[in-house]
């Protein structure tokens, strides 16, 4: 039988968490590790794969609500498999910078899961994000594209360690 594949699962407005979520992909397939990107929302039966990385946008300092509905919905099938989060949210290199601690329900989520470990990486906010909000941001100047993928990577590759 095949080594069953690593779940990269996330919970995405504007698509950028989904992006982070493939270079997580990328970077375990590089060293060899079958990995699956999926929506949370999308997942059938989380207790098939070796490991699970579930990540959630934020949104007003909440977790989105498909990441959430993932943790609660899964937790009892992810007993013994291990599990890693993310956050992605800040328009400015401060998850670069320092250590932003989960907010409420990615702390709720790391407990029920038993995660290993989370992270918070910078996000990205264009002018084709939904929503007034978004779009008045962007056009305020406080958009951009935070994200950094040498750090997604190099998270990923310990992660990676981590399961070899
Ligand atoms: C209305 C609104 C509220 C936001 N609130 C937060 C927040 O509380 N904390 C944060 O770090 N980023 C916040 N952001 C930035 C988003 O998290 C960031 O754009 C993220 O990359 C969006 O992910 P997505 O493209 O996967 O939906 C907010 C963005 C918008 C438009």
């Amino acid at each position: 039988m095949s080594t069953p594949k690593i779940l990269v699962a996330y919970g995405s407005r504007n698509g950028s968490t989904a992006g982070i979520a493939e270079m997580i992909a990328a970077a375990f397939e590089k060293r060899g590790l079958e990995a699956e990107v999926r929506p949370a929302g999308q997942v059938r039966d989380a207790g098939a794969y070796r490991a699970v990385v579930l990540g959630g946008a934020l949104y007003n300092a909440r977790w989105h609500p498909a990441a959430r509905a993932f943790a609660r919905r899964h937790a009892g099938k992810l007993a013994g498999t291990p599990v890693w989060l993310f956050s992605s949210g800040p328009l400015d290199d401060s998850a670069d910078t320092k250590e932003i601690p989960a907010v409420r329900h990615a702390a709720d989520a790391m407990r029920k899961l038993a995660a290993r470990e989370h992270v918070t990486f910078g996000g990205c906010l264009t002018s084709e994000a939904k929503g007034f909000i978004a779009r008045s941001i962007v056009r305020n100047g406080r958009g951009g594209d935070f994200r950094n993928p040498e750090r997604v990577e190099v998270w990923a590759a310990k992660i990676a360690g981590e399961l070899a």
